[in-house]
């Protein structure tokens, strides 16, 4: 995804912009001129899986709302059954080196950006929210989530150790022996457990109620002050993400050794298949 293939558009009262691949936009920015609140929607058929267009697009779209002075952004998606999916497992899949440097760089910069954003952040979750699709929306700082669908990181469940800053994600919403027990189990929640344990905010019975919603938790912001909020909400955040601001290299090193070696790409081998088996039955 090029930013110059980052389009703006004026439409009526609403400014949109669209993150453009080949065959599809991979994601929608919808501006309310009356609130300021961008709504930022992915759009990535079939779930919603992130492969490196679709998190430079992301991240791409993420700055551009905040270049454009909003004052909060939503995440959700086009899909109304999945959030997200998570990375996309093909480009972990026997990967050429370079495309998986640039892939994990782009996972490293979108969870940044998103964590550390100096705006209001929420996410609607209007659907499944799986490994960092569940990260995205516990990078943000409120989530709404739909009756009857999933939201959890199960690496463990099939092969994978939890990068560092995906176990931050959790931490940063969870107490930490949620976070452990969650974390080893692979455990993945309903969307009742999920609020049980306060890894949701709020439910709401339709996609508009949760834009609502989340709508209401940006406009809670309206009495401070945009820039002492910011540099505060980094402030809080900044313990969390400093594996990845101090050293990115060597977390990137780490995971390559270890998404390359035998042993994941066998257990993400058998995954892939269980998951594409499920259709052909
Ligand atoms: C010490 C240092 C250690 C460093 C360690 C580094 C290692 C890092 C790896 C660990 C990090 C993991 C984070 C991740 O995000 S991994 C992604 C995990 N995600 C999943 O497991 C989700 C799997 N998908 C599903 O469960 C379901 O698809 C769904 C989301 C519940 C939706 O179900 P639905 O029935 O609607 O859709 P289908 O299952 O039929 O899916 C449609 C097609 O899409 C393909 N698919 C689904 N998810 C993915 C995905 N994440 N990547 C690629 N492809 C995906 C699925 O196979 C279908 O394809 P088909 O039509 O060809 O059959």
């Amino acid at each position: 995804m090029l930013r110059s293939q980052t389009k703006l558009f004026a439409l009526g009262k609403r400014q949109l912009c669209r993150s453009m691949s080949k065959s599809c936009d991979l994601t929608l920015v919808e501006v309310d001129d009356k609130t300021g609140i961008a709504t930022l929607t992915m759009n990535k058929p079939p779930v919603n899986s992130c492969n490196l267009e679709m998190m430079r697009a992301l991240k791409d779209s993420m700055k551009q709302i905040e270049g454009n002075k909003s004052r909060g952004i939503i995440l959700t998606s086009s899909n109304n059954k999945v959030f997200s999916s998570g990375l996309d497992l093909n480009e972990l899949r026997n990967p050429e080196q370079e495309r998986l440097v640039a892939f994990w760089k782009e996972l490293q910069e979108m969870w940044l950006t998103l964590y550390l954003s100096n705006l209001p952040t929420a996410a609607a979750i209007n659907g499944h929210a799986l490994a960092v699709g569940c990260v995205m929306a516990s990078a943000c700082e409120y989530r709404v989530m739909l009756p009857g669908f999933t939201i959890g990181i199960h690496a463990t469940k099939f092969g994978y150790v939890v990068p560092p800053f995906i176990v931050n994600s959790y931490l940063s919403v969870l107490p930490r022996p949620v976070v452990e027990r969650a974390l080893l189990q692979g455990k993945i929640f309903s969307t009742d457990e999920a609020q049980q344990i306060n890894l949701i905010d709020e439910v709401a019975n339709s996609k508009e109620e949760a834009l609502s919603k989340c709508a209401s938790f940006i406009g809670s912001f309206a009495e401070a002050n945009p820039v002492a909020r910011a540099l505060t909400k980094r402030q809080l955040r900044a313990e969390f993400a400093r594996t990845l601001l101090d050293e990115p290299e060597a977390e990137l090193k780490e995971s390559l050794e270890y998404i390359t070696s035998p042993l994941f790409q066998d257990s993400l081998d058998a995954y892939l298949a269980k998951l594409k088996s499920k259709n052909k039955k």
